[in-house]
């Protein structure tokens, strides 16, 4: 399918209203990701519908469980920005760090910011451990550690009401075998747009 018939397919199917700027900056990133890939190796996916659908369409995925308003969000190991920078071209309420250690990823999440006008993300060159004195509503985060690593990493950033949302595939169920008591998830079940892929979203709150 040509390449904005698919995003405003899905984007409609997301329940998004596809905008003329929401699309332009889809197009952009889409563009600059593809460019960037052939120096930097930011992605496996080369074809404009698999990373529409894979990388974009799977990072709005998050929007679902994010309640309304303004919140601090982080991206935890965001890559090539997935699925932070996505979440924040659809909603400019969200104020976005992603945090990501790589330096060639780091450049290009920079260069994203500045290209696409993004003023709701902030990029952190730093690893989630070495995070310090940051505090966040919510932290997303997408292909980097299990559940039980990602509680231990990960913990020291959220508010004391803040929660994890990860998109799994899946093999989730294991994962979530011997959480601790204080731990309670949530498992919502969606299917990916222009797909009949299946999606769990895992949401972890601590009692
Ligand atoms: C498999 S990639 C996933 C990237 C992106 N989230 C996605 O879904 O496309 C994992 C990313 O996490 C980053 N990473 C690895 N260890 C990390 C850590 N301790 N803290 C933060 N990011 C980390 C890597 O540099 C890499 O970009």
């Amino acid at each position: 399918m040509e390449r904005e018939r698919l995003l405003i397919k899905g984007l409609k199917e997301l329940g998004i209203e596809p905008s003329d700027e929401i699309i332009n900056r889809f197009d952009n990133y889409l563009f600059e990701l593809k460019k960037w890939n052939r120096a930097y190796n930011l992605t496996a996916l080369k074809n404009d519908e698999d990373i529409i659908i894979k990388h974009f369409f799977d990072s709005l995925l998050y929007l679902r469980v994010i309640p309304e308003g303004q919140r601090d969000i982080c991206d935890i190991g965001s890559g090539a920005g997935f699925p932070g920078v996505p979440m924040a071209i659809v909603n400019t309420r969200l104020n976005i760090t992603l945090i990501e250690p790589s330096r060639k990823k780091v450049a290009f999440l920079r260069h994203m910011k500045k290209a696409l006008m993004l003023n709701n993300i902030e990029v952190l060159d730093k690893r989630i451990e070495d995070v310090r004195n940051m505090l966040f509503d919510i932290a997303v985060t997408r292909a980097l550690f299990n559940i039980k690593d990602l509680i231990k990493k990960a913990g020291h950033i959220l508010k004391e009401d803040g929660f994890f949302v990860l998109n799994k595939g899946p093999r989730f169920e294991d994962e979530i075998i011997g959480l601790p008591d204080n731990v309670k998830f949530e498992v919502i079940t969606i299917t990916l747009p222009c797909t009949s892929l299946q999606r769990y979203l895992i949401v972890l709150k601590f009692a």
